[in-house]
């Protein structure tokens, strides 16, 4: 049954996909930043989408990885339906914050609270993976899980769909976005198609290290884990100052951390506070050397996926 409601108000959170070592298949979500979206039912079929920021996004719906998600939802449904969409960015677009996947999330999200929630979380990241194949070309839910479920999501099988939702030990993150962007579709094509079998074992054994590490609430395995000998080395040169963020925040006292989703943000994971502020010193100071504009957040990982938080 459609909800009367007006409208609602859909938060939906900042995410950081492949955790090192899991490329496109683990992700965690952050407490901060969060996009705030406002929808509404419309008479009419169809979807208008408007922007509340000032980042100059598309409008047509097949364009806009919210619409492309929301277009999805609506192959399923029963009824003809249409929505408005207010989109109010907080995490900038480009950022390896999981932006569009925060976009896909929340849009399906609102839709099913709207609907009277006809549909599953595991239906709302088969539809805002839609999302994800406009924005990067390929459909990937290591963003949309931890969007969709909060904390730390494991995805076993992309096809068939099979999200496995890891319990995770409170930790700190840290993150720094060098406001320089990088888009997932240019950072996915550098990408070598071959592994070689050692570094293929050296990555299993830190997937399987992580899942265990988080699940035994073990920071020291955690951290041991947190090493990617297949991705990083080709992606971190798109990014200046990683290697030397990476070092010296592990001097700080970081568990580890590497580059969030495709970058050019990076995270740092700290178990306490102190240790995660120290971190963001070092952050600043490398970054205020380097004269590159900067983001940083010293945030949580987010136990709460994308919710509705008010009705208007
Ligand atoms: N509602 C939207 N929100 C964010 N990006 C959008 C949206 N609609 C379309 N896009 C497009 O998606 C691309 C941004 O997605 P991209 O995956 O590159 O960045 P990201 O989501 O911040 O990074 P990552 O997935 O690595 O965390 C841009 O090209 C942007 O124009
Ligand atoms: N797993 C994806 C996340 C970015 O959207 C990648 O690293 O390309």
């Amino acid at each position: 049954m459609a909800n009367e409601l007006k409208g609602v108000q859909v938060f939906a959170p900042a995410t950081v996909a492949n955790l090192v070592c899991g490329f496109d298949v683990l992700g965690m979500a952050l407490q901060q930043p969060q996009d705030v979206m406002t929808m509404r039912l419309r008479k009419e079929p169809g979807i208008v989408i408007s922007h509340a920021d000032g980042y100059d996004l598309p409008v047509e719906p097949e364009k806009n990885v919210a619409g492309a998600s929301l277009l999805a939802l609506m192959e399923e449904y029963s009824e003809k339906v249409g929505f408005e969409v207010i989109i109010d960015k907080r995490i900038k677009p480009g950022s390896g914050l999981g932006s569009s996947a925060a976009s896909s999330a929340g849009a399906v999200v609102g839709a099913n609270y709207l609907l009277g929630n006809p549909f599953s979380k595991e239906d709302l990241v088969r539809f805002a993976m839609n999302g994800e194949k406009v924005a990067s070309g390929v459909k990937h839910a290591d963003n949309i899980a931890p969007c969709i479920y909060g904390g730390v999501t494991l995805i076993q099988s992309i096809f068939p769909l099979n999200i496995v939702q890891l319990t995770a030990p409170p930790m700190y993150v840290t993150v720094v976005h060098p406001q320089i962007e990088v888009r997932t579709s240019d950072a996915r094509q550098i990408l070598r198609k071959e592994v070689q079998l050692k570094a293929a074992i050296k990555q299993w054994g830190n997937i399987a290290g992580l899942v265990a590490g988080f699940l035994k609430n073990d920071y020291d395995l955690i951290g041991r884990s947190l090493e990617d000998v297949i991705i990083e080395p080709v992606r971190s040169i798109l990014i200046p100052g990683f290697d030397e963020v990476k070092k010296k925040s592990k001097e700080a006292g970081a568990l580890g951390g590497g580059i969030s989703g495709s970058g050019p943000s990076i995270f740092m994971l700290s178990k306490e506070e102190y240790v995660a502020k120290g971190v963001e010193d070092v952050m600043i100071d490398v970054y205020t050397r380097l004269g590159i504009e900067f983001k940083t957040y010293v945030t949580m990982i987010n136990y709460e996926g994308a919710k509705v938080v008010s009705e208007k």
